[in-house]
């Protein structure tokens, strides 16, 4: 081998140099910031209430400071631009200056990035060369070079054979990287479209709407951080797996000021991951279930006392069960929330229990009414008979007693509402339903982290001041006043569910991302309209994303058969990357085997990550039949459970089963027929499904 080094290897060097003078002054500021920190703490008298104010927000703007220093900048630096007059500017993860103040790296956010990611060979904003720089850790390992102006970039050093190739082909661990090196122009504009109004994007499989939603969330946060960061930025998912499989990239953009929660989780306390079967999902999701619902809440709890017996003056006063179901009844025609309406409750009992006593006198006067009203205000045992006869509800309480299929035929529900021990995604909407139809209990106080005791308030140990800096705030339960929704998946979502996030976003800019082609939810006029209520009625801006990074194209030709069936006509993205490798289908009489078979060959084969996917019902018997083979890389999901996600292979068993399991199956199918980046088998006990290819 040659001692002399190559055009690439010199290049790298002069890049590593610039790096490296980049690590340095991070590690100038970050010792900086520690000192500020440190400053702070010692900055004022501790005994004097309002300075410890003062130097709590002192020290917590040093310990922000610090955080953002201190994420994993694993490529701090991944872009560079030779400009015009022999002027470059390099792209990062964050913003720094030098100690002379001059820009020493630009924030990828900044308007002096955009054209890294807009400059094409037409419109090059005076852009000669385009260069990604690949790290690990602080150490440069590769470098692309794009050269958009030939003319003036003669002489210029020109390496590397696409980064975005090179970016799409790596493995895939189980979660999801940022794309910051290799955002691309039309997926760029929708990052970087104003924050106001609702933003629409859609696009087909693997088209990078995930990833230019995070990146957009990280945007936003980065153009009016005061307005974003202050009330909050919330990004919805489907899944608890999906959140887990996005949860890296913010973090490693930057930002930990965002909310992630799937749908299962937005109401708080609960965190759903089971799902109803197709026919009570169905019902569930529609906007007809909320009859019912207004009907629950004003039913007597099932444990509720069905007869009260006072004496007064040595009369029994008995109301039966006949009397107390008019006295609610009468309470709730009130339009009342019942757990506002305890008062009115005691005072309708009060009231016919006079009546009784009433009927007993010969001519009651008005004294003789007030001094029962009041002896009865008073008694304990009426007290506690209204505790139980109309308790203060919780949504969790009153969807249980839907479990009880009696519940459900006696409020006319359809039969095939089903309720079960735990509450499933579907039932969250119902229950955020519910705590609007029954009114807030009391709340507790709102937490404060600076809070102390009663007048004081600092952050006291190093765990408060990290927990503050990383929540910004704390939020209240079921806060609702988030400055931007991000919704990611939204085509599945329910009428009901977009109601519960219509109420999260009341005053809420949106981006809504999603492919009406892997719509799991059949009626979608009823959810667009549902989804127009909730985010209100101002500018919408949509984008439209063209190409698939994902799949091979191998793959998505056979997925796009399966999309071409269930919706005739439909546009499609181009897929970009060749392999080679066409999927393999393969019938078996042993499926078990079959299956176990597939995966071993895609875990040999391949680096990364492997995904056994069958539907819904079968997917805790596929976990146990690879169980053994290689946790960790290897994963069984039901149907619904891949949207959002990816795997390097996938083996897909039954995908007839898929195309039948529901309304939407065919459009399951191609959700899940494209989650393999590299190779896709189907294992199946006939070919019969095969007629879905053609
Ligand atoms: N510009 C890019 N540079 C590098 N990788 C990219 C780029 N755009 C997308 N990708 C990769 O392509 C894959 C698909 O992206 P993503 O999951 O965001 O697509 P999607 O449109 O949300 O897909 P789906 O609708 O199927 O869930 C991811 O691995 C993502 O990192």
């Amino acid at each position: 081998m040659s001692d002399i080094p190559s055009t690439v290897e010199t290049e790298i060097a002069t890049e590593q140099e610039y790096v490296d003078r980049v690590y340095l002054r991070l590690e100038q500021l970050r010792a900086e910031a520690v000192a500020n920190e440190a400053a702070g703490y010692r900055q004022s008298d501790a005994r004097v209430p309002g300075a410890l104010v003062e130097r709590d927000a002192f020290v917590y703007h040093a310990a922000k400071r610090l955080r953002t220093l201190d994420s994993e900048y694993e490529g701090l630096v991944f872009g560079r631009l030779d400009l015009a007059e022999d002027k470059v500017r390099y792209v990062g993860r964050l913003g720094l200056r030098d100690q002379q103040m001059n820009a020493l790296l630009v924030d990828w956010r900044a308007p002096a990035a955009a054209p890294f990611y807009q400059a094409t060979p037409e419109h090059r904003e005076d852009v000669i060369r385009r260069r990604v720089i690949r790290s690990t850790g602080s150490k440069v390992i590769g470098i692309e070079d794009d050269l958009l102006d030939p003319e003036r970039g003669q002489g210029m050093v020109v390496v590397g054979d696409g980064a975005l190739m090179a970016a799409l082909s790596r493995a895939r661990s189980n979660q999801m990287r940022d794309i910051v090196a290799t955002i691309q122009a039309e997926q760029d504009k929708a990052v970087r479209a104003p924050g106001s109004g609702v933003t629409l994007i859609t696009g087909g499989p693997g088209t990078g709407k995930t990833a230019v939603a995070l990146h957009r969330a990280a945007f936003l946060l980065y153009s009016d951080r005061r307005r974003y960061e202050g009330g909050g930025v919330l990004v919805l998912g489907p899944s608890a797996v999906f959140m887990t499989y996005i949860e890296r990239v913010l973090p490693s953009l930057g930002e930990n000021a965002v909310t992630l929660r799937s749908l299962g989780g937005v109401f708080d306390g609960v965190e759903a991951d089971e799902h109803d079967d197709p026919r009570s999902a169905a019902l569930k999701g529609s906007l007809g279930i909320r009859p019912l619902l207004v009907k629950l809440v004003r039913q007597p709890p099932p444990d509720a006392p069905t007869e009260l017996r006072l004496t007064y003056r040595g009369e029994v006063l008995r109301l039966e069960a006949d009397t107390l179901r008019a006295a609610r009844a009468r309470v709730h025609e009130k339009g009342i929330l019942p757990n506002h309406g305890r008062n009115r409750a005691a005072a309708a009992l009060i009231a016919d229990l006079w009546r009784l006593y009433r009927d007993r006198l010969n001519e009651p006067t008005v004294e003789e009414r007030d001094s029962f009203v009041a002896d009865m205000k008073e008694r304990t045992e009426l007290l506690e008979f209204v505790t139980r006869w109309w308790p203060q509800l919780t949504p969790l309480d009153v969807l249980g007693w839907l479990r009880d299929p009696a519940m459900i035929r006696r409020l006319n529900g359809p039969r095939a509402l089903r309720f079960k021990a735990l509450p499933t995604v579907q039932d969250v909407p119902l229950l955020d339903e519910l705590r609007m139809l029954l009114g807030e209990p009391p709340k507790p106080k709102r937490t404060d982290p600076f809070h102390v005791i009663d007048g004081i308030r600092e952050l006291t140990t190093v765990a408060d001041r990290e927990f503050a800096s990383r929540q910004n705030v704390v939020r209240g339960e079921n806060y609702d006043e988030y400055a931007h929704v991000v919704v990611d998946e939204a085509q599945d979502l329910s009428p009901m569910q977009w109601r519960m996030l219509g109420r999260r976003g009341k005053y809420a800019s949106w981006t809504i991302v999603g492919d009406p082609a892997q719509s799991s939810w059949d009626d979608a006029a009823e959810a667009r309209r549902a989804r127009d209520q909730a985010v209100g009625r101002t500018r919408r801006h949509s984008f439209e994303l063209t190409t698939n990074y994902r799949n091979s194209a191998e793959i998505f030709e056979q997925a796009a058969a399966v999309a071409r069936r269930g919706l005739p006509g439909i546009v499609l993205p181009t897929a970009v990357r060749r392999t080679g490798v066409a999927p393999s289908h393969r019938v078996a009489g042993d499926l078990r085997s079959a299956v176990r078979e597939a995966a071993s060959e895609l875990l040999d084969r391949l680096e990364g990550t492997i995904g056994v996917a069958c539907v819904m019902s079968r997917r805790d018997e596929v976990a146990g039949w690879i169980s053994d083979l290689a946790p960790g890389r290897l994963h069984a999901v039901g149907s619904l459970e891949t949207k959002g996600l990816e795997y390097d292979g996938v083996v897909v068993l039954e995908p007839g089963d898929i195309a039948e399991e529901s309304p939407a199956g065919l459009r399951t199918l191609y959700v899940v027929l494209t989650r393999a980046t590299q190779e896709l088998i189907t294992v199946a006990a006939t070919a019969d499904w095969q007629k879905l290819l053609t």
